[in-house]
């Protein structure tokens, strides 16, 4: 049987995007559907979602009279490729501010009914609710949809093969015992094997019971969770889904990230061609106001977080501008981490150059300049921008968690002897550690043929979606076999 697939996700590139659950959401979509696959994206109408859509055709699919306090309707249209149900609930997503967080900054308080109701509306779905769609895969992602597969097992929909994937772990959706007459779950699913969480209702919990499949976005972060110090709490129940609990690494989307075609650099350039990048180096430069000189640029293009490791980087910077590199610092996040960032810059100018904010284009620009992007995370699912470094020719060096220890080959002895060696991983996540991880990263550099070598191995190691949009597949057809048998 093919799959049919229903995916949710709380945010989907380009519509939306608070980090790279929405990368992946809007990515793999359009993978599965190269390999022959019906997949339909379910999402919230985000007030700038229906702003964003344009002249696009839009059609009502169903209406539900009151969902969560409210009426609700699902809107079929498309959008960069995607095939999309938008879950219109005005109500519920009609209103400034984030898709989890008011203008403010605070959560918005009534997060358990939004995202129950994003749940609500994949189990109605999968149950056949919209005409001419019945899928039979209902693929969710992260606690948002983390109801979806709870609402389809108590539905009795049982035609229908669960998947739920983590992409972070840290983030578990958990609400207030008080929520949970209100979900419309029958009582049962207060319980170990429902949303009962420590005498809460945890939408992640609920949802790692309820899948068929759990997946995650590495397999090193798949084993990470089994433990107490990455399992945050869920290592006990995820053992218990023994050989259900798969890792399959994240691809990017190689035709929006590809240096050949990029119109946001100002010079392309291939493998073949790689001297071009150069000048991509110089803007960099005065985009940072940094000093131009010869010795490397290390960026950083993240949030900056106590998960990404920031605070540790600020820590080291000093060591590391006295060791002769420049970096070049750009995200948003913590306010404190940001403070150390610019203060340094304060102490540097032109050694730290540091940029707050969020945008794409300079994120390509930074990828497509820098020399080396660094990426000290105390733990990372997966990682996006380590991949976007690996094509882009800007060499990663990362700490050993999760999926930045299975997507790079770090520079040992070995690796750089017998030619596979792509980036640098260092451990444990110290100023110490990542400071000597950063010498070591710069002598490299100043040995040009070797470095280029290195470069041109990452542009070359295949990041795009295809290897792992399969695993996926088979996933899916593994699910409806074991339906069919
Ligand atoms: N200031 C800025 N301006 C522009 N773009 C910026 C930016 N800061 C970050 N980005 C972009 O946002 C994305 C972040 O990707 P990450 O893999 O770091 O995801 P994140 O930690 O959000 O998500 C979680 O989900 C993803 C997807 O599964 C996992 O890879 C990851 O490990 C896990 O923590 C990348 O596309 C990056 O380029």
């Amino acid at each position: 049987m093919n799959p049919t697939v229903l995916a949710v996700a709380s945010e989907i590139y380009p519509l939306v995007k608070t980090g790279g659950l929405a990368d992946v959401a809007g990515a793999l979509p359009l993978a599965l559907t190269e390999l022959g696959l019906e997949v339909k994206s379910l999402m919230p109408a985000y007030r700038p979602v229906l702003a964003k859509l344009g002249d696009a055709p839009v059609a009502e699919v169903l209406a539900i009279p009151d969902l969560f306090g409210g009426p609700a309707r699902l809107l079929a249209t498309r959008q960069a490729g995607l095939d999309l149900l938008l879950l219109d609930a005005p109500h519920l997503f009609d209103r400034p501010g984030g898709p989890y967080i008011t203008e403010t900054g605070q959560d918005h308080p009534d997060n358990w009914a939004r995202f129950a109701a994003l749940g609500k509306a994949a189990a109605l779905v999968a149950g056949g609710a919209v005409e001419g769609f019945q899928p039979n895969i209902l693929h969710a992602h992260d606690w948002q949809a983390g109801l979806a597969p709870v609402y389809l097992a108590f539905s009795g929909a049982r035609r229908v093969k669960s998947l739920l994937t983590i992409h972070n772990l840290a983030f578990q959706g958990a609400f207030g015992a008080e929520i949970f007459p209100k979900l419309g779950l029958p009582r049962t699913a207060w319980s170990l094997e429902g949303v009962e969480y420590y005498g809460s209702v945890g939408f992640l919990k609920g949802g790692l019971h309820a899948a068929d499949v759990v997946t995650t976005v590495s397999p090193t972060y798949a084993e990470e969770i089994l433990t107490k110090e990455g399992g945050m709490g869920l290592d006990g129940l995820l053992h218990g889904r023994g050989d259900r609990l798969v890792g399959i690494v994240n691809g990017i989307d190689t035709e929006a990230w590809n240096p050949a075609t990029d119109p946001d650099l100002p010079a392309r350039f291939t493998i073949d061609a790689l001297n071009q990048r150069g000048l991509n180096k110089r803007a960099l430069e005065a985009e940072f106001g940094l000093a131009s000189d010869d010795g490397p640029i290390f960026c950083v293009v993240s949030r900056l977080t106590w998960q990404k490791g920031m605070d540790v980087l600020a820590e080291a910077v000093d060591d590391i501008v006295a060791s002769g590199v420049r970096l070049a610092i750009f995200g948003s996040g913590d306010r404190m981490i940001e403070g150390a960032f610019l203060a340094a810059h304060g102490r540097h100018p032109q050694r730290v150059g540091v940029k707050i904010g969020y945008d794409e284009a300079l994120a390509h620009r930074i990828q497509g300049g820098a020399d080396a992007i660094l990426i000290p995370s105390r733990f990372e699912p997966c990682g996006l921008t380590q991949l976007c470094g690996l094509r882009y020719g800007c060499v990663p060096v990362v700490s050993r968690v999760g999926g930045l220890a299975d997507t790079v080959i770090n520079a040992n002895y070995a690796a750089v002897i017998s030619n596979v060696a792509t980036g640098a991983i260092f451990a444990p996540v110290t100023a110490k550690s990542l400071h000597d991880a950063v010498v070591r990263v710069a002598e490299l550099y100043r040995q040009p043929a070797l470095w280029q070598a290195m470069q041109k191995r990452g542009m070359a190691t295949d990041v795009s979606w295809t290897a792992s949009a399969s695993r996926y597949a088979d996933l899916y057809r593994d699910l409806l076999k074991e339906e069919a048998s």
